[in-house]
């Protein structure tokens, strides 16, 4: 009996019970597919450090891997042309893999499923809960955060399962392509590896050896550097690590060195997540229109120079400057950050939101579709904001997180001024 895995946004061996499904096969070839970004809202393919540190968690599950006498076969292209031949070319009974939210990801799985001649089998995602814990039905999902969280925040969250300590072995006969090998280093600014281990040490450091957990709610809206906030989403979001194993890290923290506000805080963020990865289950192409999935539509214009100083940032605003020069170099924003220059993108050049959202996807070390395209469409005001959108004040923000200029200063956000850019025709507001 010879099974597939095809590994997605789930990059590890611990907490992985789709994995598990398939450990008592007697052969076992483990894919991951790699398919390029699609082209979408003028912007291409993947930045630079989002695809260093993908890569880098790519290598880590490999050596894991190896080091149970297994393999990880990466290949690139369409998982529905390469999962079919290889499950005829195995004689494989059954493929399984793990859900994920989004569109395009749902896609992909129905058409492997479609093209394969033997079941593709769905195991449990990167959430905190399965869907028969949620107390609403599967279409009845809240479409704000609040009555999400009244319902489920009495609810535990599973809990991690470990990782194999066996696995069958591959199958024999099959050629193991090598990986591309980056020369992309870390930055300094935010040196974040990819890999379960790294993501294990992070947890390590920030929660039970520096105790920076006490102090998260009153250092969480820092912009800068690696420790106001856990800084464990680039790992969450390629499944290095899972949700459930942070919720189990933060109990375990509390239960030895006691709860505070900020210790419950992360577990509350963590929820945030939660809600919009069933939102995007529930949402599905509705996370891309420009009304959001309630198609309620706000005015806003495509203006190209526009939008290109603020992807490079070089826009009048030295605070919007310095987040996205910091985003380029190093693929990471906080969430403050996250907040202010999405608020300036649509609020200040009143450009449509999912060209910030497309510039993130490509640059953010932890872009994950639910959360990338949830915040947006909150921000901009057609998604789950009951207050129907939110304006960060650029002044204000900067006294308040950046009083000194350090920020700014450190990551070059003074530029000079530009002269505004001549409206023309070309420049009719988007309505739908
Ligand atoms: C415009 C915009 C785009 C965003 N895009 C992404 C994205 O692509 N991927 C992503 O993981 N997060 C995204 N976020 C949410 C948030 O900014 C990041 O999760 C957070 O900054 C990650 O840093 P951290 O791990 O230190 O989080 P912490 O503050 O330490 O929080 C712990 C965990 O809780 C979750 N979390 C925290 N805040 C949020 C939130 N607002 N929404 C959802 N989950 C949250 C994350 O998994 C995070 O790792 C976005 C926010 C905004 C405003």
């Amino acid at each position: 009996m010879s099974e597939i895995y095809w590994f997605q946004h789930d990059l590890r061996l611990q907490d992985n019970p789709g994995l598990l499904e398939h450990a008592n096969a007697d052969t076992l070839l483990l894919v991951y597919v790699w398919s390029e970004s699609r082209p979408w809202c003028n912007l291409t393919g993947m930045g630079a450090q989002r695809r260093r540190f993908l890569l880098e968690s790519l290598s880590a599950l490999r050596d894991d891997l190896r080091e149970l006498g297994q393999d990880l076969m990466v290949l690139s292209g369409v998982a529905q042309v390469h999962l079919p031949a290889l499950a005829d070319r195995i004689g494989a009974t059954r493929v399984g893999t793990s859900l994920s939210p989004g569109y395009y990801e749902r896609q992909a799985r129905e058409q492997v499923a479609r093209a394969l001649s033997v079941p593709l089998d769905l195991h449990l995602g990167n959430t905190l809960f399965k869907s028969s814990q949620l107390p609403f039905g599967s279409r009845q999902m809240p479409a704000q955060f609040t009555p999400f969280k009244q319902a489920v925040e009495e609810i535990a969250p599973l809990e991690p399962v470990a990782a194999p300590t066996v696995l069958p072995p591959p199958p024999v006969g099959l050629q193991y392509p090598e990986l591309a090998s980056g020369d992309i280093k870390p930055p300094l600014a935010f040196p974040v590896r990819g890999g379960a281990a790294a993501g294990q040490q992070r947890i390590q450091r920030w929660m039970f050896e520096e105790e920076s957990i006490l102090q998260y709610k009153q250092t969480r809206n820092g912009l800068d550097g690696l420790d106001g906030s856990s800084s464990l989403s680039p790992w969450l979001a390629v499944g290095c690590l899972s949700a459930r194993e942070v919720a189990a890290a933060v109990q375990l923290f509390e239960q030895d060195k006691g709860s505070n506000e900020s210790t419950g805080w992360v577990l509350f963020e963590l929820l945030w997540r939660e809600f919009f990865h069933w939102r995007a289950l529930d949402d599905d192409i509705g996370l891309f229109r420009v009304g959001g999935s309630v198609g309620k539509l706000r005015r806003c214009t495509f203006e190209p120079r526009n939008f290109a100083r603020w992807c490079q940032g070089d826009t009048n605003f030295p605070l919007v400057n310095a987040l996205m020069r910091q985003l380029l170099e190093t693929g990471w924003m906080s969430n403050r950050g996250r907040q202010i220059a999405a608020s300036c993108l649509v609020n200040d050049l009143g450009i449509e939101w999912r060209y910030g959202a497309a510039f993130f996807e490509k640059h953010l070390l932890d872009y994950d579709v639910a959360s990338n395209y949830g915040n947006w469409q909150y921000l901009a005001g057609v998604g789950a904001d009951p207050r129907g959108g939110r304006y960060f004040n650029l002044e204000k923000q900067t006294r308040l997180y950046d009083p000194q200029q350090e920020f700014i200063s450190k990551w070059g956000g003074v530029r000079p001024p530009q002269p505004d850019h001549v409206v023309d025709a070309a420049d009719w507001p988007i309505v739908s």
